[in-house]
């Protein structure tokens, strides 16, 4: 009877045991294959937050940052932080590319990186504030996801048009028009049917005086069209196919007049609508620009030995007979761009941006050597309210996607004081490396570990 009870606690053991390999055997293979079996929700899953979760709080995301990118630097140029700052597995292809192979297509294959279906992501944004909070609390830090309202998006939205009291006539043109509702949230409505409109006048409205627009460094004209229409111009200056040349900075590399197009429409598709309306368009070299151009501009067009129609003008970088503007052999690709509003109806303010780069081929710019940089910003207006911080983020997600590394200013509209978009103005030097990530562009976002949630939600849309 003792030996058969003894056999029985033994039997009973055995069968614990192997139940409990069983169990954990099932609770590793749904974390594995994500069955669901252990109604896991947000914490496994938020543990493929980049940066963030594996190691502690906020801080570790800039600590990260900061070993990948600014303290591998040891080229002693602070500007190209490219080659030194990627990942590594980026860094292989870029050390195969550097040589000059930069113009092929890379192959998808050859990258050994991980998909991520940003499932983590897609999860946090679906909570409730109440979900939120809880979360916040089981991962003992606050969250970098910023919603509407603490945004400041929510106020009213004045347009111009109420601030100025203009009256939109029958015969007001699109740019009047459009200019009259430039809010103070956005440059246009989702819906307006005033860009296309305005993107057709500007390819198809004859040209009737062309002038150099002065400030800025690089070649830019102001075109004339009947009824006030006007467009900045930026001609195509080297084959589409030019990518930025190894050994340009970002301050010298050439500006692209497709770069302009393609960066209007993305600011359009990602939901911003802070860039102007830019269309693509070709000139004829006599008839729309010699023949319309006087003065300064006119004496700087030439003959070149194989006889097309050229000029240079007047301009800090590139504006010489060795980088001259030819027809080929008479014709003349463009960007067009809708003028602002002029300074008598709404003027702008020019900020400096706060994670402007060094513009020097040896010096860091503060934001590169200091771990506490947007601790500062944060406390500095018009940074420390309302949505203009959340605009920097949006400004480095746009400029990331774009590989803009030249943002050194952007402008608002005075008349609608701080709490207004930033617009999105030049990005003539966007999509010079396509198959290059530059991470720094995304120093805000990961120095200040904050997104607007809308962002976010487009991002993963
Ligand atoms: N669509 C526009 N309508 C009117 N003015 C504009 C427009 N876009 C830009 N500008 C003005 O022209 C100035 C120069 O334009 P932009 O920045 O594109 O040229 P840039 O040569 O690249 O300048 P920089 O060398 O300073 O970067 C800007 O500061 C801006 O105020
Ligand atoms: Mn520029």
């Amino acid at each position: 009877m003792y030996r058969f009870s003894l056999r029985l606690k033994e039997r009973l053991v055995i069968c614990v045991s192997i139940v409990a390999v069983l169990f954990t055997f099932m609770l590793v293979m749904d974390i594995q294959m994500d069955l669901g079996l252990s109604k896991r929700h947000l914490v496994p899953s938020h543990g493929k937050i980049k940066y963030v979760v594996k190691e502690d709080g906020p801080g570790s995301a800039y600590n990260s940052f900061k070993n990948r990118l600014l303290q591998k630097t040891n080229s002693g140029i602070s500007g190209n932080m490219s080659k030194e700052s990627l990942p590594n597995d980026t860094v292989v292809n870029t050390k195969r590319s550097h040589k000059d192979d930069s113009h092929k297509i890379p192959n998808i294959d050859d990258k050994d990186e991980q998909v991520d279906d940003f499932s983590d992501l897609m999860d946090y944004v679906a909570l409730d504030s109440l979900e939120r909070e809880k979360y916040k609390l089981e991962v003992g830090r606050s969250h970098g996801v910023i919603s509407k309202v603490a945004g400041g998006t929510n106020s009213d939205n004045p347009t111009i048009g109420d601030l100025k009291n203009i009256i939109i006539e029958k015969n007001s043109t699109t740019l009047e028009q459009f200019h009259a509702q430039i809010s103070q949230h956005e440059l246009y409505a989702e819906n307006t049917p005033l860009v296309d409109q305005l993107l057709k006048d500007m390819r198809t409205e004859p040209i009737v005086h062309v002038a150099q627009k002065s400030g800025g460094t690089q070649l830019k004209l102001i075109i004339d069209y009947p009824n006030e229409l006007q467009a900045l111009f930026k001609p195509m200056r080297f084959p589409r196919e030019q990518q930025t040349l190894p050994n340009h900075f970002y301050f010298t590399d050439y500006e692209r007049h497709n770069a302009e197009i393609a960066a209007f429409h993305l600011d359009r598709i990602l939901g911003f609508r802070r860039a102007m309306p830019v269309t693509g368009r070709l000139l004829n070299m006599t008839t729309d620009l010699y023949q319309k151009a006087e003065g300064d501009l006119l004496n700087t067009f030439f003959v070149s030995p194989s006889d097309n129609l050229c000029f240079h003008g007047k301009c800090s970088y590139y504006c010489d007979t060795s980088h001259a503007i030819c027809g080929n052999p008479d014709m003349l690709e463009g960007s067009f761009a809708a003028f602002l509003p002029s300074n008598k109806i709404a003027p702008t303010k020019v900020w400096r941006h706060p994670w402007r780069r060094s513009y020097h081929k040896r010096r860091k710019a503060q934001w590169e050597t200091d771990p506490n940089y947007c601790q500062m910003v944060r406390e500095i207006p018009p940074y420390d309210k309302g949505r203009r911080l959340l605009d920097l983020m949006d400004m480095a997600v746009f400029d990331f996607l774009i590989g803009n590394m030249d943002r050194h200013h952007y402008e608002t509209f005075r008349l609608f004081g701080n709490n207004t978009f930033t617009l999105h103005l030049d990005h003539g030097r966007g999509f010079g490396k396509p198959y290059h990530d530059e991470v720094s562009i995304l120093a805000p976002v990961l120095q200040c570990c904050m997104i607007r949630q809308s962002t976010l939600e487009v991002l993963l849309k």
